[in-house]
């Protein structure tokens, strides 16, 4: 197997003030995927990236960058990674092709190498290219930062919380922007609280909690371990309330007719539930399950993990 894409182990960082974000962490990224990093706020995905990116030194660990070590070979680790800030921030008097050219010259792209209107083009702002960047909308500035972070090439697109505070449609578009880059190869990486979408746009996820990994997985292998699963029946007749004596799980009654019942699918399946309610004497019209999303594995476990 070739190496991962970033290779993290034992990273730790004091900041001056004495906090510990980074408690040792280890991770593997692998080259390809589409990578979630998920967390509460403050559980140290921003130090991660900024150190990856050379923005923040680390106190202890390693990391490689598209097998470059960022000690000792700062350069090429960096050439290898895009990064997509969190906070939007442009000098409002470049333009959008400026602002590209200006990053393409800090790379050391060589002008014949240079994609400017292809990066524009590919973000849908090349009827931008001349306007200042203070007249461009939020949606366009999020698109230009992705463009930024596209001059050099990378194999490794980062974005932290890229949709924060973005619409609903352009988070779309912005979606099908980085699923088009991963489809060509680029390795994603990206930081967010809409689990959600995590969920939707991932195949593996790490969740970081008070400098920690507590969780890194296949996202489907993450949703399995999810204990809680509902089953939603509905019965031949109506109820006023919900039955208690069936030991099954949590019985809710919804409407009069249908009764979710949640249950550990570690203690139970669902043909017990059902049979449970047919001893009860209901009869079954239908029914239909719910496993548990990523919000509940993310809910327990940052919630068992101690500060
Ligand atoms: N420059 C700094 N000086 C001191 N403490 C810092 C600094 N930057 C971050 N921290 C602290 O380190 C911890 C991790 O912060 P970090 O920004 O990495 O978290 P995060 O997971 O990215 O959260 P968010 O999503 O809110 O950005 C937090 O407790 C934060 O307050």
């Amino acid at each position: 197997m070739s190496e991962p894409a970033i290779s993290i182990r034992g990273l730790e960082k004091v900041y001056g003030n004495g906090k510990v974000a980074l408690h040792g962490i280890d991770l593997d990224i692998p080259r390809g995927s589409m990578f979630g990093l998920l967390g509460p706020n403050g559980a140290g995905k921003s130090t991660t990236i900024n150190i990856l990116a050379g923005l923040v030194n680390k106190t202890a660990g390693s990391a490689r960058v598209w097998g470059f070590d960022i000690d000792a070979n700062p350069r090429n680790a960096k050439a290898s990674i895009g990064i997509v800030p969190q906070e939007i921030v442009f000098d409002a008097f470049f333009t959008p092709f400026e602002v590209l050219e200006l990053q393409a010259g800090l790379y050391g792209v060589p002008k014949a190498q240079r994609r400017t209107m292809d990066i524009l083009r590919a973000v849908r702002l090349e009827d931008k290219a001349n306007a200042y960047a203070r007249t461009l909308s939020g949606g366009m500035k999020r698109r230009l930062l992705v463009a930024k972070a596209l001059v050099h090439n990378p194999p490794i697109l980062v974005l932290d919380e890229p949709t924060a505070g973005v619409d609903i449609e352009l988070r779309q578009q912005l979606w099908a922007y980085v699923r088009e880059l991963h489809s060509y190869g680029t390795t994603v990486v990206l930081t967010t609280h809409y689990l959600e979408e995590a969920e939707a746009l991932c195949d593996r996820i790490a969740i970081i909690n008070h400098g920690r990994v507590v969780a890194n997985d296949e996202t489907r292998t993450l949703l399995a371990t999810a204990q809680e699963k509902v089953v939603v029946v509905t019965i031949d007749r109506d109820l006023d309330l919900a039955p208690d004596h069936l030991g099954v799980g949590k019985v809710e009654l919804r409407g009069t007719r249908q009764l979710a019942i949640t249950y550990d699918k570690r203690e139970r399946q669902a043909g017990a539930v059902l049979h449970a309610l047919t001893e009860a004497g209901l009869g079954i019209v239908d029914v239909s399950t719910q496993e548990a999303d990523l919000e509940d594995v993310f809910l327990s476990l940052t919630r068992s993990v101690a500060a």
